[in-house]
């Protein structure tokens, strides 16, 4: 049974690395999910591709409540994920990676709850409002962070990432109103897939890769081909460092994702 997953996002569509790998469909509330589960030292790793491995599903159609459930079904504990990003951080360029420690959701159509009270298409058919002052995992960054240092790789060690809607880019004004509310860098998916992990006490972290500066700061058209072509030529480090991450995840979850229903229901 895999406790530790990977959700690869553009650029990352295969779980390479990993070995003896199997796939499973995994049927849940909300649909069903092709999950790959392969070995690293001797660990269950399970990956998933976020967008579908040809890329096939954008940022604002991709069942992310499906996709989180099916984890939790196959009992993982700990979510590592890549997300790639635009800079609005001159000091975090291209190429760099950024290990995310905060979130803001300017998403508008998407589902944000497995908690949809007498509506839930399961057993759960509670109200639950946790909490997300922290929306990643402590435990799981630390791990992230000691594993870029070990193999040298440039990181920073916070970011704060805006989540947009999609699948356009966003106008320069856009990007000049996320600067004051003080985001480092944009992308489309960490929502909802932070807080979905979150309502199911599972530790979620994302590693964030710059692939451009965003709109209004690069002097360059945005292009998805600029963000696979750079998510590209990082595929290798992408790789080590996801891989170097789970040697330096603790065994024993001491973090507060795993009590996130506590008092959350009112109970
Ligand atoms: O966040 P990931 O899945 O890496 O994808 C990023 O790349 C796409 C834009 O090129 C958007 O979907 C954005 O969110
Ligand atoms: N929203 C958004 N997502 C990205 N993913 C990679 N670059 C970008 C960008 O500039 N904006």
């Amino acid at each position: 049974m895999p406790r530790i997953a990977i959700i690869g996002g553009s650029g990352v569509y295969d779980p390479a690395l990993l070995t003896n790998i199997r796939e499973e469909t995994v049927k849940t509330p909300y649909g069903s999910v092709r999950v790959k589960i392969g070995e690293y030292n001797g660990e269950e790793i399970a990956f998933l591709a976020r967008h579908g491995e040809g890329h096939s599903v954008p940022p604002h159609k991709i069942n992310y409540r499906a996709n989180i459930w099916a984890l939790y079904e196959l009992g993982v504990e700990r979510i590592l994920s890549t997300s790639a990003v635009g800079s609005l951080n001159l000091d975090m360029k291209p190429g760099d990676f950024v290990i995310l420690d905060q979130l803001m959701d300017f998403t508008k159509t998407r589902h944000y709850t497995f908690y949809d009270g007498e509506e839930s298409p399961h057993d759960r058919k509670f109200v639950a409002h946790v909490d997300f002052t922290e929306p990643y995992c402590p435990e799981l960054r630390k791990a992230l962070m000691n594993a870029a240092r070990e193999l040298g790789f440039t990181y920073h060690p916070t970011g704060t990432y805006a989540c947009m809607e999609g699948p356009r880019f966003e106008t320069r004004a856009e990007i000049r109103a996320l600067k004051i509310l003080g985001a480092d860098v944009v992308g489309m998916t960490q929502c909802p897939e932070a807080a979905l992990a979150r309502e199911l006490e599972m530790c979620y972290a994302s590693v964030a890769i710059v692939t451009n500066y965003a709109a209004g700061i690069s002097p360059n058209k945005l292009t998805h081909t600029e963000v696979v072509e750079l998510m590209a030529q990082k595929s290798n480090e992408i790789k080590l460092l996801l891989m170097n991450t789970i040697k330096y995840i603790p065994k024993e979850r001491r973090c507060p994702c795993k009590d996130a229903l506590k008092g959350a229901t009112g109970e």
